[in-house]
């Protein structure tokens, strides 16, 4: 495993140097590449020029320093701390790609998020469902909720706050214990109801896709024509409706709908906190790691708890209550090595 790991420091400080040669680059190419990340432009063009984006890219900067440059202010104030690392999937760990089934995640960044999860309590926490967010990572030393934290398979340790019948204890095949807690139960056969609505009334718009989160709906617009976008967000409107006890928000090119219940990436943070039983520790340094919309109810409750390092990754000016900044997933990855790094010569 030693192996593996001076394997990825060296990867590592590969990136460092091709990263410094695409730093032009990637800034360029900001202005062409957001991702989705706003959608009330469909098409994700700007009209900014090259130098506006230089510029406004790096005053967001002054704000939201890459931690990768103030990786050893942050470790100093860490020291002593109890480090928790909480990672989003989708723009994250895997990039944005074309096709949601095949976001998969490279073999460096399954390595460096293991050492990760050896060194501290890890949780991924993600849109998805959880079963394909394990399907991606396959790690069985993180803790992982899907469908926006609605579905938590979480350390052993049952809540009193929490709703009884929400928490299930069970065990994996090697008889370890683990809870299962889904604050959305009641919501599920609805979802299922429109998940079908959703699929009939969507098909004939060449493009889009329906995906089953388990406890949210995904539809992706990514490769509906810009002319269709109206009618679809019609429809999906008029399934959305019927349910009142639904909502819609809004991600990547994609519209995602939720049960509306006090309930988000936030709560699943403060959840897993406590599971881990740092209810009321000060000395805890939660790190959180995201991309989207939904993250910045993790950065939120980071902030008001005025605990950890919310870190937003984009490679655009971005309004978010994220304290730093990392470009893309590949810059993930080099923060979640230097950080294991780090984690090892300090234990
Ligand atoms: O919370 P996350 O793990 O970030 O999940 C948010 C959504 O991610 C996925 O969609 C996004 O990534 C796809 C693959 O790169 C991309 O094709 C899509 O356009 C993006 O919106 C996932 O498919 C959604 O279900 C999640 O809600």
């Amino acid at each position: 495993m030693r192996g593996n790991f001076s394997k990825l420091c060296h990867t590592m400080k590969f990136q460092r140097s091709v990263a410094k040669a695409h730093d032009v680059e990637s800034i360029s190419k900001a202005r062409h590449d957001n991702n989705g990340a706003d959608p009330s432009n469909h098409c994700g063009h700007s009209n900014n020029e090259p130098n506006d984006t230089y510029i406004s890219y790096n005053s967001w900067l002054n704000e939201h320093p890459s931690a990768l440059r103030s990786f050893e202010g942050m470790m100093n104030t860490a020291k002593g701390k109890r480090i928790v690392v909480f990672l989003d999937y989708d723009g994250t760990l895997s990039p944005i790609v074309d096709d949601p089934d095949h976001a998969f995640m490279s073999e460096p960044m399954r390595s460096a998020v293991r050492e990760i999860a050896r060194q501290f309590p890890t949780a991924i926490i993600s849109g998805r469902s959880r079963d394909k967010v394990y399907d991606f990572v396959k790690l069985d030393e993180v803790f992982y909720a899907g469908s926006h934290g609605m579905d938590i398979r979480g350390p052993p340790r049952q809540l009193k706050s929490y709703d009884d019948k929400y928490q299930t204890r069970a065990l994996d095949e090697k008889g370890n214990e683990f809870i299962i807690f889904q604050p959305a139960q009641e919501f599920f056969p609805a979802i299922k109801e429109m998940l079908t609505e959703l699929e009939k009334k969507t098909n004939k718009i060449q493009g889009v896709l329906v995906e089953d989160n388990r406890f949210c709906i995904s539809v992706h617009y990514r490769h509906v024509q810009a002319e269709d976008y109206g009618v679809l967000l019609e429809r999906v409107q008029s399934v959305l409706a019927k349910y009142p006890q639904f909502h819609l928000t809004r991600g990547k090119k994609v519209m995602e709908i939720r049960p509306s219940i006090k309930w988000n990436k936030g709560h699943a943070l403060e959840y897993l906190l406590d599971t881990l039983g740092f209810a009321s520790s000060s000395n805890i340094l939660p790190i959180y790691i995201g991309d989207d919309r939904t993250d910045e109810d993790a950065f939120k409750a980071l902030q008001s708890r005025g605990l950890g390092y919310p870190i937003i990754v984009s490679s655009i000016p971005r309004d978010t209550m994220a304290s730093y900044s990392l470009r893309d997933p590949s810059e993930v990855l080099s923060f979640l090595i230097r950080l294991a790094r780090w984690g090892e010569s300090s234990s």
